[in-house]
């Protein structure tokens, strides 16, 4: 297992000149020995790019990857000690399960008895011990990929285990299911993984540390906790959660929060902000609360529709005056709020957990 330190910048292009040539903008980044880490954000943001890059498949244009300290720049995922597993099975159909679990551990001359431990063990942790003398030729689809997740994970001398959506054709079941026993498989093997996937849940379940990309920037690197409560950007609130956070413009003068055209008092523990200007506040849908007419931090809103959601209701909102006032989201529970299909309310979003951005990135 290796500690991975990454400080670089790609662009596929010879002559880079702007951020949008780039498919990865400056980063510095570290990833901790025996840590599980997964690399979210939408199509083209750059998680593969850093993926190859990481496991030596893509030389960065710029920069350098270093293993405990090495650097590693130039070597291939082979003499990095990088195993890979994609989002379609890479097995042996000829070969039996066993077999080809124990390919890895081959090529690299494990002692057999040791070999024959490390796959009874593997195989029992993705649930193959039965098919274990079956050729993969013969197995479902699900099966071979649980197959090429085992290979990847059957050494225990690599420097990281790489994911590559290794979900993707997986029937929805079983993926919850491999989902969870990978956590379990990583707090048993203590291996260093990384994923990717552009799967929030995936995400969320998975890794202890998950780092968030949009257009070529790595954007926030934290715990689901961290970048539910606390997201450092905008993108982060709005790509992470079910639906994302609110975002209302808004601007704080004299210790006062001007919001939905409204005007509320900054509370003490935000005096810093008292002179902030022109923001964007923040605030998740399961922080906004109907409360009294005038309550301290709500405004006045329209409520425009309340959708049952099974533990929740979703109400939605205008805030402010007029049909292009900003949309705005409660996620309230039945006993919380009696759900008001429409009309006039009062909903709380300055709180403690309210947030506020400038250019996008949080200021408190
Ligand atoms: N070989 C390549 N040559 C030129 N441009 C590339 C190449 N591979 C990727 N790109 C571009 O780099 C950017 C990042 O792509 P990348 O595949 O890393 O994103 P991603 O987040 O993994 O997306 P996806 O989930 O769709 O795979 C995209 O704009 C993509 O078009």
């Amino acid at each position: 297992m290796a500690r991975i330190d990454l400080d670089l910048a790609h662009s596929y292009k010879p002559n880079p000149q702007r951020d949008e040539d780039y498919a990865l903008l400056p980063l510095r980044m570290s990833f901790r020995d025996g840590g599980a880490y997964a690399l979210l954000g939408p199509s083209g943001c750059g998680k593969t790019t850093l993926l190859n890059i990481i496991s030596g498949l893509l030389r960065p244009s710029q920069g350098r990857v270093s293993f405990d300290g090495r650097e590693v720049t130039a070597l291939s995922p082979q003499a990095r000690n990088i195993a890979q597993v994609f989002q379609f099975p890479v097995i042996y159909d000829t070969m039996t399960v066993a077999q080809n679990l124990a390919f890895p551990l081959k090529n690299r001359g494990v002692p057999p008895q040791r070999i024959e431990a490390r796959v009874g063990q593997i195989a029992e942790m993705l649930e193959l011990s039965a098919d274990l003398d079956r050729r993969a030729a013969g197995l479902s689809a699900d099966a071979k990929q649980k197959i090429s997740l085992g290979r990847g994970l059957v050494r225990e001398d690599v420097s990281a285990v790489l994911f590559d959506e290794p979900l993707t054709v997986i029937d929805p079941h079983l993926k919850w299911q491999l989902r969870r026993k990978l956590k379990q498989i990583h707090h048993e093997l203590k291996l260093t993984l990384i994923y990717v996937t552009h799967d929030q849940v995936e995400a969320l379940t998975f890794a202890e540390e998950i780092v968030v990309m949009t257009r070529g920037r790595a954007v926030q690197i934290g715990s689901a906790d961290q970048l539910f409560e606390r997201p450092a950007h905008t993108f982060v609130g709005h790509f992470i959660g079910s639906p994302g956070m609110n975002f209302l413009p808004a601007r704080i003068e004299a210790g006062h929060v001007h919001v939905a055209g409204h005007r509320l008092l900054l509370p003490p523990a935000r005096a810093g902000l008292a002179d902030a200007g022109e923001v964007t506040l923040g605030v998740r849908p399961e922080y906004v609360r109907p409360t009294a007419a005038q309550a301290p931090g709500a405004v006045p809103v329209r409520v425009l529709r309340a959708q049952d959601i099974g533990t929740s209701w979703l109400l939605t909102a205008r805030a402010g005056e007029g049909e292009g006032a900003p949309l705005l989201k409660a996620r309230v529970s039945a006993e919380q709020a009696p759900p008001q299909e429409q009309g006039l309310a009062w909903w709380s979003v300055l709180g403690p957990h309210t947030c506020f951005y400038k250019n996008e990135e949080l200021i408190a």
